[in-house]
């Protein structure tokens, strides 16, 4: 049944089926996992963008909050071939338009020949294809969402507890975190903090913690201005830790550049070579902008399909940084140990390659 239209910048106006109701626009991206859709439809990674999964049937272990990684749906829309009732459902009940019935394959190859583009959906009884281009017409180039930290940020902070003896402190600042991030940290005696993205020096300072910590999140890195100023501004007094648009900022911090990627690189399948070490670990990631310059900061981890930089240290700054996301969620757990090494950065007082 076609009551649901997806119109694309190369003009085309696709025709789906509604899964659920509604009219939105964004930039349209797609990720590969088999598993996983809870998370990354909860993952505020997400927000502005059109989510569409490469894998044909999504739903298939139903939906559990336990799984969530943030108290709502972030994606302005979502692309399947096929989505079950209970994701539908869902989907439905958050406002969040889905169509489905559509051939992925051929979308998703249109995303990699193209670069991730803009996309207008209308699904419903009243959708046209019309509707469908009137929402194209009103899409935002990613870059131009400004506001996207204010949308996703903690409106106050908010103190997760480790409950150990001797806790260390992180102060994570919240630029659209994933929850299994502050969990990461907790399970390993770390209590957090979790501060706005605009959070000041000061509000760093009364928290007294032994790691700042950066969080991933949505958007152009460009647009996150006071958390860049925050990182120049505590270089030095305190260790720095950040993943994915975390390690963005912070490059940028230190002097670094930041670029936009054609289609980006989501998924749990990943490689990345240490440099140091040689040795390959598989990775989940979800980024649209990468680090083109590290500025003050060693390239110490290399993707291996295209050499993008995957990980950033600085022993005489006290900072290590990840692209992907260590904590998966969905994904291998081959990169857990990041957590290990930044709280062992934390308790030492500074990077492990710098002598006392
Ligand atoms: N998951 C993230 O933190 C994404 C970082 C940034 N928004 C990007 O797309 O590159």
């Amino acid at each position: 049944m076609t009551d649901a239209y997806i119109a694309l910048e190369t003009g085309e106006v696709v025709t789906a089926r509604s899964r659920a109701p509604g009219e939105a626009y964004g930039e349209l991206v797609f990720t590969t996992p088999y598993t996983g859709y809870e998370e990354s439809l909860t993952d505020p990674s997400y927000e502005a963008q059109v989510l569409t999964f490469a894998y044909p049937l999504i739903g298939n272990y139903g939906v559990r909050e336990e799984r969530f990684e943030s108290d709502r749906v972030h994606p302005s829309a979502v692309v399947a071939r096929e989505l079950t009732d209970d994701v539908a459902d869902w989907l439905a009940e958050e406002g969040v338009p889905a169509i489905d019935e559509i051939d992925t394959r051929d979308l998703v190859l249109d995303i990699r020949e193209r670069g991730a583009m803009k996309c207008g959906i209308a699904a419903g009884p009243d959708a046209t294809p019309e509707k469908a281009r009137a929402q194209l017409e009103q899409c935002p180039h990613m870059s131009d969402v400004t506001d996207i930290g204010d949308r996703v940020t903690v409106d106050e902070p908010e103190f997760h507890p480790s409950g150990a003896d001797d806790p260390l402190t992180a102060a994570l600042i919240d630029c659209g975190t994933k929850r299994s991030i502050v969990d990461s940290l907790n399970e390993r005696d770390a209590d957090v903090h979790v501060l706005p993205y605009d959070a000041t020096t000061e509000d760093v300072e009364a928290v007294d913690p032994d790691l700042l910590f950066v969080s991933n999140g949505p958007g152009d890195p460009a647009n996150f201005e006071p958390t860049e100023e925050l990182v120049v501004e505590s270089i030095d007094d305190v260790p720095i830790a950040g993943i994915c648009l975390g390690q963005q900022i912070v490059a940028r911090a230190v002097g670094g550049e930041t670029e936009k990627m054609d289609f980006g690189h989501r998924g749990v399948n990943q490689p990345v070579i240490d440099v140091r070490s040689e040795k390959v670990v598989m990775t989940t990631q979800n980024h649209g902008y990468s680090v083109a310059d590290p500025g003050d900061m060693e390239v110490t981890q290399l993707n291996v399909n295209d050499d993008t930089s995957e990980g950033l240290e600085s022993a005489e700054h006290d900072i290590i940084t990840r692209q992907y996301h260590p904590e998966a969620h969905p994904g291998p757990h081959d990169t857990l140990d990041f957590f290990d090494d930044v709280l062992s950065m934390a308790e030492d007082g500074h990077h492990p390659a710098r002598a006392e």
